[in-house]
């Protein structure tokens, strides 16, 4: 008998409260390498908070978290979580390359993959080098994409991905999804929007039980 492959990501019975109060939870859940999985909740639910506890940015009050079958710490999983999130995490006053090239600096590049080839394969050629606060939204929004082809991460956290996007930017990030998960990554996804993921049915995770 083989034994079950250790899943990525693992919630037991997660919670996280404010002021005693539950945001969510006890949620539990396993998310293995070539997996899919989408957030789905109303607004306020705590579909955000969960991605932030994900990424280490918040703690965890109830329940277990485990990455690769121990603990999830943020020194541990540096490296191999990244989070698209509202907030871009680019600098603006520094061009897309210049952002790439930071992020390439602390993580890493995926082979074959350098910044202004991944600017490239996100649609932001002829703007590598304007300062991100002159782009436009959607700009911005594929800047911070270019960061998810280029890094090395297993586990993508995508909040609203779609947020500010055209419809050929939206086929862009399907297209990273089903090429990042046929390649043995995983990712957690919120949108309010239709998800249109075509490399298998993805798991649902649901706030609200
Ligand atoms: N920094 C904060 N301080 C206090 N309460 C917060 C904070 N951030 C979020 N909340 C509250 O936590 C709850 C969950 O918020 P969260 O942003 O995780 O929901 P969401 O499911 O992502 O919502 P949406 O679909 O609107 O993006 C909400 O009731 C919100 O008011």
């Amino acid at each position: 008998m083989t034994a079950a492959p250790l899943p990525l990501l693992e919630a037991r019975a997660l919670s996280f409260l404010r002021q005693d109060e539950p945001v969510f939870g006890p949620l539990h859940f396993q998310l293995h390498a070539g997996e899919l999985a989408l957030v789905e909740g109303d607004n306020g639910s705590g579909k955000t908070t969960l991605m932030r506890v994900l990424a280490g940015l918040l703690h965890i009050d109830e329940g277990e978290l485990h990455w690769r079958g121990t603990p999830l710490v943020r020194d541990t999983s540096q490296g191999e979580i990244v989070f698209l999130g509202h907030q871009l995490g680019l600098k603006g006053d520094l061009s897309p390359l210049e952002n790439l090239r930071i992020a390439a600096g602390l993580h890493g590049c995926r082979n074959g993959m350098d910044a202004a080839k991944a600017l490239r394969e996100v649609g932001l050629s002829g703007y590598e080098d304007e300062p991100v606060r002159q782009l436009s939204a959607g700009q911005k929004k594929r800047a911070a994409l270019a960061r998810l082809l280029l890094v090395p991460a297993t586990l993508w956290l995508l909040d609203e991905p779609y947020a500010n996007l055209d419809r050929h930017g939206i086929a862009l990030v399907n297209r990273l999804l089903e090429t990042h998960i046929g390649g043995g990554g995983a990712a957690l996804v919120t949108s309010h929007g239709a998800v249109s993921f075509h490399g298998g049915e993805p798991q649902r995770i649901r706030m609200h039980a």
